[in-house]
């Protein structure tokens, strides 16, 4: 008989989440977890909200209706200084993930760790290096993000937004503007550190080949009915999903020969 698998640990819960802007409601009813060591990709068409929800994610927009919780820990009603310590533990990096551009790479990944530890100098060079290194970007330390590659910059972005150790990295469109090998090369750099570090990974994207290639779970925002079309995994959900919509954003348009099989 073989050993029964580990329940998949809930890092992060969405109940009942609605959002809203004023009295237009982008999305509603949305529920379901995202798991400890998930890449969890948030997709869907143009437009339906993928950035809002992250947003509403990592504090920046307070639902209309329902709560998120991490580790079981309500982050909605949290207390101010309580929610504070939440947010520690996130990394972010919006779309417009842009770098100071007055700033040198290893200045813009020093910046959080200036601002939120009482390391001395020499430490935060040590542990910028050691950054950038993990992205593949050492000995770019005094380059400036005009001098270096759309790629090098997400990479570089992606740095920063580890500079703290997060426990789960937010990524808003990591790929958005890179050429397909760029892309690739930013999936395997998201494989490796969620291998490497642990983390659970967050990322928005509508961009197929990247959701095949690291996500193993996935919400789809479906436009049509502004709730959730689906959540599981992408490579099921492609051929499989009870949900047309799904599957026709999941296969570019084209319905699989037969989902039922
Ligand atoms: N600050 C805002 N105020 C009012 N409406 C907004 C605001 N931000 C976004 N919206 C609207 O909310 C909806 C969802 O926007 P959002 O940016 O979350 O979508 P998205 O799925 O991330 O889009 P895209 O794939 O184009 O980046 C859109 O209709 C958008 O116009």
């Amino acid at each position: 008989m073989s050993a029964a698998l580990p329940e998949p640990k809930a890092k992060i819960s969405i109940r009942d989440l609605t959002m809203a802007y004023g009295s237009f409601v982008v999305m509603k009813d949305l529920n379901f977890d995202i798991n400890d060591r998930d890449i969890f990709v948030i997709m869907g068409g143009s437009g339906c909200g993928k950035s809002t929800l992250l947003r509403h994610l990592i504090g920046l927009r307070e639902p209309a209706k329902g709560e998120v919780f991490y580790d079981g820990k309500n982050f909605t009603t949290a207390e101010p200084e309580e929610r504070e310590k939440f947010i520690r533990r996130f990394g972010v990096m919006y779309q417009s993930g842009a770098l100071w551009s007055s700033l040198t790479l290893a200045e813009n990944i020093a910046l959080p760790l200036e601002e939120f530890t009482t390391m001395q100098p020499k430490a935060v060079r040590e542990l910028v290096s050691y950054k950038l290194a993990l992205v593949g970007l050492s000995g770019y330390e005094d380059y400036y993000p005009s001098q270096v590659s759309g790629g090098m910059n997400k990479r570089a972005g992606i740095a920063r937004a580890m500079a703290l150790d997060p426990d789960i990295l937010f990524l808003d469109e990591p790929g958005a503007g890179l050429d397909p090998l760029s892309s690739r090369r930013l999936d395997d750099l998201i494989l490796r550190l969620r291998d490497s570090l642990g983390s659970t990974v967050v990322i928005v994207t509508h961009e197929l080949a990247s959701i095949f290639a690291i996500a193993n779970n996935c919400v789809f925002l479906d436009t049509a009915t502004r709730t959730q079309g689906a959540v599981g995994n992408p490579s099921e959900l492609k051929d499989h999903s009870e949900n047309p919509s799904v599957r026709l954003f999941l296969n570019r348009g084209a319905e699989p020969a037969d989902p039922s099989s």
